[in-house]
């Protein structure tokens, strides 16, 4: 699928096969793929580069976390940014409630904005740096995408875990080469052994590396 000579095209995805993988929340991500692709580059969401490819390296690779994350409960997204992948789970989790965690305001307005016209009642937006809510709540999962190594992903995402949930982190391929980094952090902060997944969504599709993270419970 991805045989653009440029390297830069949307791969073909059949709309069938989105509609299918996506189920219910389809109309809802169809939607906010359009944003997307229409304002995110005016409003410096995403690079121009990036508007031909809101589908394969945006929706869907955000989708990737969704067979991670639990059902119901408390999910925090933390540096959401253009809502990436908060508004993601959150169209593929309505009966979670979704925190999105991100500091800078203009992109907390297009998050607000874009929950309200795509009815996504499940969504509380947080302003502020993912360490600003250390104490302040737990969650059953964080995820993030694009926001620091993991090392430093470790030390704002875990305090918002609760014990036995865990941090969900999109990554790139070469993640294994953070982890020697981060073992300090994980010692200090209950975090159990890394798992790196290779997420697939739609065949025909690159996949995904998704790195789980456990806090775990009880003192060590
Ligand atoms: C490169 S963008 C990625 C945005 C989005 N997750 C994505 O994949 O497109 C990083 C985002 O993290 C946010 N950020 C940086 N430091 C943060 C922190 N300490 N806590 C929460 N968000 C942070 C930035 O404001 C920015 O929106």
């Amino acid at each position: 699928m991805h045989d653009a000579a440029d390297g830069n095209a949307e791969p073909e995805i059949p709309k069938e096969a989105l509609a299918e993988y996506f189920g219910a929340s389809y109309p809802t991500i169809a939607q906010f793929a359009d944003r997307l692709r229409e304002e995110g580059e005016l409003r410096g969401l995403i690079g121009p580069r990036e508007v031909p490819r809101i589908w394969d390296r945006h929706i869907l690779n955000s989708a990737a976390v969704v067979p991670f994350l639990p059902e119901r409960g408390l999910i925090a997204d933390i540096g959401s940014g253009a809502g990436l992948p908060g508004v993601v789970v959150a169209a593929m989790r309505p009966d979670a409630t979704v925190y999105l965690v991100e500091p800078m305001e203009r992109r907390c307005a297009w998050l607000a904005e874009i929950a309200s016209d795509l009815a996504l009642s499940n969504i509380e937006i947080k302003r502020g740096r993912a360490e600003e809510y250390h104490g302040a709540f737990e969650c059953d999962a964080v995820t993030s995408r694009a926001v620091a190594a993991l090392d430093k992903l470790v030390r704002l995402s875990l305090p918002l875990v609760r014990p036995g949930g865990e941090m969900i982190v999109l990554k790139g391929r070469n993640v294994a080469r953070e982890i020697e980094p981060a073992r300090k952090a994980l010692r200090r902060l209950r975090g159990a052994e890394p798992e790196i997944v290779d997420a697939a969504t739609i065949p025909g599709v690159e996949t995904t590396t998704v790195v789980r993270i456990v806090r775990q419970t009880g003192s060590r």
